[in-house]
């Protein structure tokens, strides 16, 4: 993709369902090799903001682009994480890193066989998966499923990546794990990663920029631009304390709907 075309790009976009708006009026470039992450309470419109990006939602005004073209459905310059959940469809891992790849005009010649042989292959092991690839994926653990999943979505050689909550119900090594393999595939190949999620943590480190939605408002910047008490006390419109301990962030002093970690529970609980 040319360097000056964003790989996401949404002018004065606005998502309501009937006389409700999720978000209006948000101006996002998201830059070749970019990681931002989305985060917000539950049903804030997170995921909504994927599904526009995949072509699966209009938006009610504004414009998006993605990849360099107007969200549709197959369009293979898009790879998709979706949550980890359990799979038990009779299918082995290989053949789920292959559905990456269907809708993509694939023939059926020989060359092209192999072709799509080699680039699954390639997947699996960029995403180190080679050893449980040929089992049936009911059988493997969460965090194994969870790597197919992340080698589907770069089968096609994807230019933007979006990924919907791809840590949750992870355990920390997992969650380590399957970041990494995300990040490295946006240093490797300069892919634009947007990332929803309800815990930053994991990804901290990881983090270009942040964009926070609450309740039809909404926030964009570096991590430290957002994660603060006061920019989140705004968008909240109460009080919340932002703390660093230890390099992680935690949010003290939210409603339960903001779920950014466990340690404000805790927080409460002594007060
Ligand atoms: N097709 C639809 N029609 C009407 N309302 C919808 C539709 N899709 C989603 N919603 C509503 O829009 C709101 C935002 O949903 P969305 O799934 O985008 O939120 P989210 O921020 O991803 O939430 P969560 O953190 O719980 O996953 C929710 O209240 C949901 O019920």
């Amino acid at each position: 993709m040319d360097g000056h075309v964003p790989a996401i790009s949404l002018r004065d976009a606005t998502l309501g369902y009937g006389d409700r708006i999720l978000w209006s009026g948000l101006n996002l470039d998201i830059e070749p090799g970019e990681f931002v992450t989305v985060l917000g309470p539950n049903g804030s419109g997170k995921t909504s903001l994927l599904r526009v990006l995949l072509g699966l939602q209009a938006l009610s005004s504004g414009t998006a682009r993605i990849a360099g073209e107007s969200p549709g459905r197959g369009n293979k310059r898009i790879g998709y994480v979706p949550q980890q959940r359990a799979i038990d469809a009779p299918v082995r891992g290989r053949d789920l890193v292959g559905l990456g790849l269907d809708g993509h005009r694939w023939g059926t010649g020989v060359s092209r066989i192999r072709e799509r042989r080699q680039r699954v292959d390639q997947a699996i092991a960029e995403v180190g998966a080679e050893a449980f690839a040929k089992a049936p994926v009911a059988l493997l653990s969460g965090g194994e499923q969870q790597r197919l999943r992340v080698a589907q979505a770069l089968v096609s050689d994807p230019d933007v990546l979006l990924c919907d909550e791809p840590l949750l119900s992870l355990d920390l090594a997992n969650q380590q794990v399957v970041s990494s393999l995300i990040d490295q595939r946006r240093r490797v190949a300069n892919t634009a990663v947007l990332f929803v999620t309800h815990e930053i943590n994991p990804v901290l480190s990881l983090v270009d920029r942040v964009l926070y939605l609450v309740d039809g408002r909404f926030r964009i910047g570096r991590p430290d631009e957002v994660m603060n008490s006061e920019t989140l006390s705004e968008l909240y419109r109460t009080k919340i304390d932002v703390v660093r301990v230890r390099g992680q962030i935690h949010v003290v002093g939210a409603q339960s709907g903001l779920c950014e970690d466990q340690t404000h529970h805790l927080h409460e609980e002594r007060a």
